[in-house]
């Protein structure tokens, strides 16, 4: 204790602040009014004036001696900014801050590196703040915890803690130097043992003495940095912050710089012979007592923000293991970026809301006084870091572009939503207050706060194991008015999660909180609060829990990346799927690089295997993936993988089976947010009462389910009448050609060909279905017509549908396609000499569907048309397809085109596959 702090900005705040500093130990007596500073003579008995920039004078211990009576020269008003300002620090050259943390400091190879970047930047000035070693803070607690329970461990932990840093030392250290470190660890560890000793016999140890106890992870760690710089030949010091940062205890583990005192004492250890570099510890200070402290936990990065403020420093490095802040947590988002610069507002939301940035109590100090804040990797000096700094122009490109004004996204879980709801609230000021009073009373931390401007209800999130207390609480508060009906609940949502969206210019950007809230409807998640503040620094909104990270990715994907993620599941890896996998593959780059949209197959199933990925099976190998990896099928556990267990929000199905069980899963899927794509009939010419729930659930949800191919295969079939219907054009009747199959079938059964020898052909094109039996028999055609019927708003069951079966009555029951197909020669005749009839008349066999409208009805037969007909002049798997409408009467609009096959009918899916994207965000 050498000097005396004589400035205030008021007498009675100097008396204060003089007696505080000295009591006990330098009693003074003081003038009941000071003289003017030009007048001052003070020179107290033992005491002397030194040099002051800030005041007329300030006192400085001589020898031994206490002052036996003080007159004070001048009280002037300094303000701790002035104090920084007018510091006599050394001038000239800038400096600049670094702190390296634990893990940087973790080993001798580690500490090392951190002096190599310490002596590769001769650059400037630096004052570098270190952390103990990792994890020797944590077993400092340790050593104070067993002491104080009485655990003869603690010795043995003690041991542990000396031999880390002795070995360590070894390690890094030879001659003189290592002599000198160790015999001051020696003896630190004596005089620590005495300590614990005593706290082992209390069984009690105060904050001071623990405070005293775990600041000796940064002594040590502080001193052997600066012994290897000094070895390599650096002029280095080493400052014990406890000489240099006062403190003062806030309550709540919580301390307040002085900056004032501080930085007095700063200038009295520049007094000294100071080196270039200054290795500072990290964590620890004194109180204004002069009893030292910490800075409590992850005090370092606090310790450095001060040094900053009070060196006023050129830049602030924070070095640690990531490359910077990210957009996100990379363990939740896996395409989360680094920012490249935020603002200290930005910085200090992100925190908040548990992003692993800065504590905001870092950018404090440093924000003041405009000092940047650089985080950087230490393992890897290549990557530029983020930038936390005062941000004006348009750092990120494009000024207006929402991407540049949401920075980031964080999340915080583990919350519980209150909602006090009740008519007796509107207008009665005093309620919010008694609300917030009574929450306060047990101790709970709100989170955030929503109240709608009706008055109606209050809302409010607490930590889930603070909710309990909570609503007992309310509920005891407001028992009258709950009983008397002006309250009418006191509401818990149990399990939910906090999303926030963070950046400065949000404030400035229209159609920020629109664009978030879309993303969220399209991943289909319900939100369940809101708020957000008059700063729009950020917006909060609360989920469940269960939907928090598909929120986060949702959002971070629709404003960061701006990119359409989509994660798929290929059910029926057969003819279609498996062409729409190689599409998909031959597609992916192109779809990602041109139109932003990064479609992603996270699962493969059949009816006896599945493979599955966590982020997306390689489509150049899927089927050696499929002998090597597969798993014995699972629907359930299929469909969760795809829609849980991955880094994408949107989870689309795609059903490229011909199985009515899997229909059957499409209501969950739906109810669950997730997308279904297929071209499989069996959902939308099943049972009418299940296709109408389906299809209000469809309407009335955000969760898309397309089926194009299931008529005409990729054909704009059920776009062309969806676009009719939505247009207010009145459909009269559909008539067509709808089966590959049948339309191969009669263009080519001609002159002599056996008709088993076509359906064997159209078979092995892949138009058939997998048992040509269904377009024989009519049914494929008929689910066809069905699903034209409803969708025209007709409702048809598929028995109400007249259908001409081909199939020969004898192989109706045949018990496989192949046996079926074997048979089929035998029963040639009959079709053949039907042909024959027609081609005597100049007239071709068509087998045609037709929906009715008029008459309510659909039909599928075989019918005979004169050469010259349009439906005549097909050729190969052609459909044609004819709408008569209002506004289509006299000519009808007429579809043609191939409408079966593998690649036609999964360019279909993929199409809309890709219409599912747009539908998501994806550019059109
Ligand atoms: N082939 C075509 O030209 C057209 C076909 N479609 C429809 O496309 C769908 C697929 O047809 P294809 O690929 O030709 O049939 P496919 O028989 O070649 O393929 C179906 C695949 O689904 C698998 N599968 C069956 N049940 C399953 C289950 N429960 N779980 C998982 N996998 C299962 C089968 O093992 C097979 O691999 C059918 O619904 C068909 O109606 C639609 C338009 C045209
Ligand atoms: N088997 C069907 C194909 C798809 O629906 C046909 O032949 O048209
Ligand atoms: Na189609």
């Amino acid at each position: 204790m050498g000097s005396l702090a004589l400035t205030c900005s008021s007498p009675s705040s100097f008396l204060r602040r003089v007696s505080r500093a000295n009591e006990p130990r330098f009693p003074i007596s003081l003038p009941s009014r000071c003289l003017p500073r030009s007048q001052c003579s003070c020179k107290p008995q033992g005491w002397s004036i030194s040099t002051s920039l800030r005041i007329g004078c300030s006192l400085e211990r001589a020898g031994n001696a206490t002052p036996k009576n003080l007159h004070v020269a001048s009280i002037a008003a300094v303000s701790p900014e002035e104090t920084i300002e007018n510091s006599s620090l050394p001038k000239g050259d800038m400096w600049s801050v670094h702190k390296f943390g634990g893990t940087c400091m973790g080993t001798a190879e580690r500490i090392q590196s951190v002096a190599d970047i310490v002596l590769g930047d001769p650059s400037e000035r630096k004052l570098v703040v270190v952390s103990a070693m990792s994890k020797v803070t944590d077993m400092m607690y340790n050593l104070v915890d067993r002491a104080q329970s009485r655990d003869d461990a603690y010795l043995s932990s003690l041991d542990g803690v000396y031999e880390k840093h002795m070995l360590t030392a070894k390690q890094l250290l030879e001659g003189d130097d290592l002599v000198r470190f160790l015999s001051q660890l020696h003896s630190d560890i004596s005089n620590l043992k005495a300590m614990l000793r005593a706290i082992y016999i209390a069984g009690h140890a105060t904050e001071s003495f623990s405070d005293f106890v775990v600041g000796h992870g940064e002594l040590w760690s502080a001193q052997m940095l600066s012994y290897v710089i000094r070895k390599s030949g650096r002029p280095c010091s080493w400052m014990d912050t406890r000489d240099v940062l006062i403190v003062k205890p806030t309550g709540a583990n919580q301390v307040d710089p002085d900056y004032f005192e501080s930085g007095k004492k700063l200038e009295k250890w520049f007094t000294g012979d100071i080196a270039d570099t200054i290795i500072a510890t990290g964590f620890i200070a004194s109180t204004p007592k002069n009893i030292p402290t910490t800075l409590k936990r992850d005090g370092s990065d606090f310790s450095a923000a001060i040094m900053g403020a009070l060196v006023k420093a050129r830049q602030v490095t924070i070095w640690t293991d990531v490359d910077g802040v990210y957009s996100a947590d990379p363990r939740k988002v896996s395409e989360a970026v680094i920012l490249r610069t935020l603002s200290y507002q930005e910085a200090w939301e992100m925190s908040y809301f548990g992003a692993n940035v800065l504590h905001p109590r870092t950018i404090i100090p440093v924000m003041k006084y405009n000092i940047p804040i650089l985080i950087r990797n230490v393992f890897n000096l290549s990557a530029p870091g983020t930038m936390i700094c005062q941000q004006t122009g348009n750092e990120n490109g494009d000024e207006n572009s929402l991407e540049s004004c949401v920075k980031a996204f964080a999340t915080i879980d583990n919350l519980a939503l209150v909602n006090v709801e009740g008519t007796g609230m509107a207008g009665v000021p005093g309620t919010a207050s008694a609300i917030f009073g009574t929450v306060k009373d047990v101790g709970a931390n709100v989170i955030m706060i929503s109240q709608a401007s009706s008055e109606h209800s209050v809302c409010f999130a607490v930590p889930e194991e603070e909710v309990k207390a909570v609503s007992d609480a309310l509920e005891s508060r407001f028992r009258q008015a709950l009983d008397a009906g002006r309250l009418s609940k006191v509401e818990v949502i149990h399990n939910c999660s906090i999303l926030a969206a963070v950046g400065q210019k949000m404030a400035s950007t229209p159609g920020v909180s629109a664009t978030l809230f879309d993303s969220l409807a399209k991943a289909n998640i319900n939100v369940r609060a809101i708020a957000q503040g008059c700063s729009e620094y950020n917006i909060t909104v609360v989920l469940k829990q269960e939907n928090c990270v598909r929120a986060l990715r949702a959002a971070h994907s629709r404003f960061y990346l701006s990119k359409t993620t989509l994660a798929m599941g290929i059910i029926g890896p057969g003819l279609i799927g498996s062409t729409l996998l190689d599409q998909l593959r031959d597609q992916a780059a192109v779809l990602k690089d041109k139109f932003n949209i990064d479609l992603r197959v996270m699962g493969i199933t059949g009816s006896r295997a599945m493979i599955l990925s966590e982020s997306g099976i390689d489509l150049t190998r899927w089927r050696e993936l499929q002998k090597e990896k597969a798993q014995a099928a699972d629907l359930e556990k299929f469909a969760q993988h795809v829609h849980e267990n991955h880094f994408f929000p949107n989870t689309v199905l795609v059903d490229c089976t011909s199985d009515s069980n899997v229909a059957n899963h499409y209501y969950d899927w739906l109810r669950k947010g997730i997308h279904v794509i297929t071209p499989n009939k069996k959902a939308n010419s099943g049972p009418l009462d299940r296709y109408l729930k389906l299809r209000t659930l469809q309407r009335k949800s955000y969760t898309h389910y397309f089926y194009e191919a299931t008529v005409g295969a990729g054909l704009p079939i059920i776009g062309t009448l969806q676009g009719l219907l939505e247009t207010g054009d009145k459909i009269l009747s559909i008539e067509g050609i709808f089966s590959g199959t049948l339309s191969y079938i009669f263009n080519n059964f001609k002159g002599t060909r056996t008709f088993s020898e076509v359906v064997a052909e159209a078979k092995a094109a892949g138009y058939t279905e997998p048992d040509p039996r269904d377009d024989l028999s009519g049914t494929d055609v008929a689910r066809k017509v069905i699903i034209l019927a409803r969708e025209s708003g007709l409702k048809l069951e598929l028995s109400d549908i007249q259908i001409a079966n081909l199939v020969p009555e004898p192989l109706r029951a045949s018990s496989s396609a192949a046996e079926f197909m074997n048979e089929l020669p035998n029963f040639d005749g009959d079709l053949s000499k039907q042909r024959d009839d027609a081609e005597a008349a100049g007239e071709v066999l068509r087998y045609v569907g037709v929906v009715d409208i008029a008459n309510e009805k659909g039909i599928v037969e075989l019918r005979r048309y004169s050469k010259d007909h349009p439906f005549a002049q097909l050729s190969g798997s052609d459909n044609i397809i004819s709408f008569t409408t209002m506004r289509y009467k006299d000519q009808p609009l007429i579809v043609r085109g191939p409408g079966a096959g593998a690649e036609v009918t999964a360019g279909g899916v993929f199409s809309d596959i890709l219409r599912l994207a747009s539908y998501l965000g994806a550019p059109s």
